[in-house]
């Protein structure tokens, strides 16, 4: 098979998690006897500093004919002085998960067994934690009206009952699939979007007569979380929850630097599914162009575009397969106390999928 996607490395640490995502592309694509095409584009604060803008239409329309985007991350310092969609985030991430009707991101937790003495939870508490949160993405607060006036900023936050009745049918589809249950967080005590969220899941829940469906509220889930992270399977929510939610996740499993995510619009005319596939985490300025990023969020972000963006079961399996081979060896960044290089880590990664029987 020929694998075309596009190739947004981003800023920060992008290009460097990227080039090791890349490096086990190749060797994974050898490997099974496929080819590899990746169009490489600007975005973010890279295309700025190119004279362009966050997101150039050459990006755009490369991405829109691929359907199947690997992404490093956007934003930095030096393009914080920057305002509304002259920024990196709002000028080319939001977009493009907008444009591209992005609406259903999946971020997994399940820490990974060689990581859990590495997450501050107690053990005992951790294991058996295996949840996927299915974050709503091209809806609420980041894509309401906003603005300045005489007296303030304003930031408006919308729900139409359809967008809220699609991301709920991805959550039920998926426990189906899983432990058959889903917890919904909410803010229905407050807000009335949050109202509209919740009498919506109840009536698509009322067609999944086998999936437990359980409300919370946004700030106890933050405690539930860490107190019981075995009890979630499905965890459903809307933008912005789902966007801090998925960072407090991140911890239990060890590191920001081991959550792909995968954000996924309905199937084309084509029936190929249009995905992007990311890090949860972001450009890391601290630690960019210092060989210190942990590359594994990129490579597994990788992975799951072979497997939902081409069906590529056996060589998605073979690269997670490696990289937990990886984490059991001690062969990761310092992040995880390891002491390789991004590169190192690619390169080591690359390497167990070539030899792998
Ligand atoms: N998808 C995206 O493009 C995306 C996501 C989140 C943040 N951002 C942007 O990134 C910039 C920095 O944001 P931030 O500092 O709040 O969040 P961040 O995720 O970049 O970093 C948070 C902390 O985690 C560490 N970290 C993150 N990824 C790591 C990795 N792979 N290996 C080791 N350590 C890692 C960083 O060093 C930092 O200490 C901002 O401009 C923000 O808007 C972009
Ligand atoms: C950079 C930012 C706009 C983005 C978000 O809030 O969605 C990021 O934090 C993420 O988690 O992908
Ligand atoms: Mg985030």
């Amino acid at each position: 098979m020929n694998i075309q996607f596009t190739y947004l490395p981003g800023d920060g640490i992008g290009p460097e998690v990227g080039a090791a995502a890349m490096a086990v592309l190749q060797a994974t694509t050898q490997r099974f006897g496929h080819t590899l095409e990746a169009e490489h584009h600007l975005v973010g604060g890279a295309a700025i500093d190119a004279g362009e803008k966050p997101l150039p239409e050459t990006s755009f329309e490369s991405c829109q004919r691929t359907g199947a985007v690997l992404l490093g991350a956007v934003g930095g310092p030096k393009w914080d002085h920057l305002k509304g969609a002259d920024r990196p985030e709002l000028g080319a991430l939001l977009p493009l998960r907008k444009r591209l009707n992005l609406y259903a991101n999946i971020r997994p937790c399940k820490p990974y067994e060689a990581l859990l003495d590495r997450a501050p939870l107690k053990r005992d508490r951790l294991e058996g934690t295996d949840f996927v949160v299915m974050r709503e993405l091209t809806g609420g607060i980041y894509f309401g009206k906003k603005g300045r006036d005489a007296e303030g900023a304003y930031d408006e936050c919308r729900y139409s009952e359809s967008e809220v009745e699609r991301i709920a049918i991805k959550a039920f589809d998926l426990a189906m699939t899983r432990r058959k249950k889903v917890t919904s967080v909410d803010k229905s005590n407050v807000l009335e979007t949050s109202r509209l969220w919740r009498e919506t899941v109840e009536r698509v829940a009322s067609r999944y007569p086998q999936v437990e469906l359980e409300h919370l509220l946004v700030d106890a889930m933050t405690m539930h979380m860490l107190t019981r992270p075995t009890a979630f399977d499905v965890v459903l929510t809307e933008n912005m929850f789902g966007d801090i939610l998925t960072d407090e996740a991140s911890v239990l499993c060890g590191s920001m630097g081991v959550i792909p995510s995968a954000s996924l619009s309905d199937a084309r005319e084509d029936q190929r599914v249009v995905g992007m596939f990311e890090p949860i985490h972001g450009s890391a300025p601290d630690i960019a162009g210092q060989g210190k990023a942990n590359p594994l969020a990129m490579i597994l972000s990788a992975a799951w575009m072979l497997r939902l963006s081409f069906g590529l079961n056996p060589e998605a399996a073979a690269i997670e397969t490696a990289v937990e081979q990886a984490l059991a060896s001690g062969d990761v960044t310092g992040d995880l106390g390891g002491t390789l290089s991004t590169d190192q880590v690619g390169s080591q990664i690359a390497d167990r999928v070539r030899r792998a029987t």
